[in-house]
């Protein structure tokens, strides 16, 4: 049914590029952080550490949500808080459906950072029969078969894949056909979905291989000034290491907006 990946502009309808809304979590997060400690304002350098980001970066990031803060103050905290949640969408409540229940997405269902980021789990689906009706994080597993009445009757359009690699593709399919229109794949396998649906793809393995290159080039840097011959340095995983810098990214080799800039 699907017939190609997403393909976003580099800019959003409203003129903010996709790196900068890349970013805007990165601040959220530390914004949040100082917001929790009544810290009233925060000046640019002090959030871009806190955010590990680039300050000339931030402040150009903030210039498009039309932050300026003020000179020798810095910025609101609180006001910059609710400036990006409502950048993200974050001021609604989102509903979101997770389906395969097994260790990843039971430890997903139980994390209690989606709810207090106004993301709502709305229901948890598997296809294990004998799973339906049992409670994860006090919420009750339906089977499959529910899956299109859930996210009709949810308005659900934010969808997390925690299955094996091979039911993720059928999965995908069965929730864009019933309306999700975003897609959160833990699955390791490449998604084909429909214009219109965004799909986010997170690999742990994929930031261990990346941090294994690292390894490996430091271990050749050190016998190199050991005066040992350097070893040559990702040979098997340059390539991936080159390509995915991000913790978070658009779904294939080409992924072009990386959740973690580096600074
Ligand atoms: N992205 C990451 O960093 C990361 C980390 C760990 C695991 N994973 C991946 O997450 C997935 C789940 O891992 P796990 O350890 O939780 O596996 P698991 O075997 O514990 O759980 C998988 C669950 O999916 C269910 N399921 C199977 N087919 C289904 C279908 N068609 N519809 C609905 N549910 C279905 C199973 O009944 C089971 O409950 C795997 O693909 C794994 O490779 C990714």
């Amino acid at each position: 049914m699907a017939t190609g990946r997403t393909h976003r502009p580099a800019t959003r309808s409203r003129g903010i590029p996709e790196a900068t809304v890349a970013r805007l979590p990165l601040y959220l997060r530390a914004l949040t952080a100082l917001s929790e400690r009544s810290v009233p304002t925060v000046s640019s350098e002090e959030l871009a550490a806190a955010a590990g980001v680039n300050s000339a970066k931030l402040r150009k990031d903030f210039s498009y949500l039309g932050s300026y803060g003020t000179r020798g103050v810095g910025y609101d905290v609180e006001y910059l808080v609710y400036q990006i949640s409502r950048e993200l969408g974050l001021t609604q409540d989102w509903p979101v459906v997770i389906v395969g229940i097994g260790n990843l997405g039971a430890a997903l269902a139980n994390y209690g950072g989606f709810a207090s980021r106004g993301f709502r789990v709305a229901a948890l689906i598997d296809a294990d029969p004998a799973m339906a009706g049992k409670p994860v994080a006090g919420i009750p597993v339906q089977h499959t078969d529910e899956l299109e009445a859930i996210i009709r009757d949810n308005g659900v359009s934010i969808g997390v894949i925690a299955t094996p690699a091979g039911a993720a593709q059928q999965v995908c399919d069965r929730l864009v056909a019933a309306g999700v229109t975003s897609i959160l794949n833990f699955a390791p396998t490449v998604l084909t979905v429909p214009d219109g649906v965004d799909v986010r793809k997170v690999d742990l393995s994929i930031e261990l291989q990346i941090l294994a290159f690292h390894e490996q080039r430091k271990a050749g840097e050190e016998a190199a000034a050991d005066g040992a011959p350097a070893q040559a340095a990702g040979t098997t995983n340059s390539a991936v290491a080159a390509k995915r810098q991000d913790s978070a990214t658009d779904q294939g080799p080409d992924g072009d907006v990386p959740a973690v800039m580096p600074a």
